[in-house]
């Protein structure tokens, strides 16, 4: 995200979500590579493991302590998951202007991306078996890939800064009236989203085929790492809503 607040404009935070979405579906293809491997979600059963929580719970924490401490969450775009008693950042903020409202902090929904993330999508996405030898393994592409559809949920806030800018008179009397529904109304460009769930089913083709060097593969069923409808689905039924609930949540606070 450029400093510059002169080049904040929706086509280029479009574009910055456009790109986002190639780092999801590589994520998404190597996460899917391992089975569900559930037991990493699990609370221990064996009092073996000296932790308190899951397995995938405590790394998570400890890279997200690791990465506060060289300053990951003092950029705007990335939002801790685990942000309670977070070591501070051992390197000094920069001196960029602040793009977005001092509120825009207030704005998480990680706890929600987890839920679903655990819940709903992994059971989707995997094949159900564990595979105790690349629990680690998994692990670390988990949390690779939620914290890019974090960071892309969370872009909310910059579509919303923007759209509150250009149009700050049709949407001033909605936030005053704390008008959650109409604020969604407004922001939410239905032949964007049709577009935005095309390119991506097509993208996971793309990024998704065998590559081989043999010359009769026009011949061959293509059969993709990541189903392409199901990649339409994430975005259709998960990303792009709760990208409208970080901007509905972060036009409610813009005049505080
Ligand atoms: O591009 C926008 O205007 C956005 O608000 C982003 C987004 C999305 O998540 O991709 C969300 C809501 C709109 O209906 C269209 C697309």
């Amino acid at each position: 995200m450029s400093s510059d607040n002169n080049k904040l404009s929706l086509d280029s935070i479009r574009d910055s979500l456009i790109r986002q979405e190639d780092t999801i579906i590589f994520n998404l293809i190597e996460r899917i590579k391992y089975p569900l491997n559930s037991t990493l979600y699990k609370q221990p059963s064996s009092s073996s493991w000296n932790i308190s929580g899951s397995l995938f719970h405590c790394l998570f924490q400890e890279t997200e302590a690791l990465q506060s401490k060289v300053g990951r969450y003092l950029s705007p775009e990335e939002n801790p998951f685990f942000p309670d008693n977070l070591p501070a950042s051992i390197i000094p903020p920069s001196k960029s202007t602040h793009i977005l409202h001092p509120a825009a902090e207030s704005v998480n929904v990680n706890e929600k991306i987890l839920d679903v993330y655990i819940k709903q999508l992994l059971p989707l996405f995997c094949t159900e078996a564990d595979e105790e030898g690349n629990f680690a393994t998994t692990a670390s592409c988990d949390i690779q890939l939620l914290q890019a559809l974090s960071r892309r949920i969370h872009y909310g806030k910059f579509v919303a800064e923007v759209k509150f800018r250009d149009c700050t008179d049709q949407y001033k009397p909605l936030i005053l009236a704390k008008d959650s529904d109409a604020l969604m109304k407004l922001l939410t460009f239905e032949a964007v989203e049709e577009m935005v769930k095309k390119r991506v089913a097509k993208k996971a083709m793309t990024f998704g085929q065998q590559v081989t060097l043999n010359i009769d593969d026009s011949t061959k069923e293509v059969k993709y790492k990541v189903d392409p409808s199901l990649v339409s689905r994430l975005y259709d039924e998960w990303i792009m809503p709760l990208t409208k609930l970080v901007e509905v949540e972060y036009l409610l606070r813009r005049l505080d």
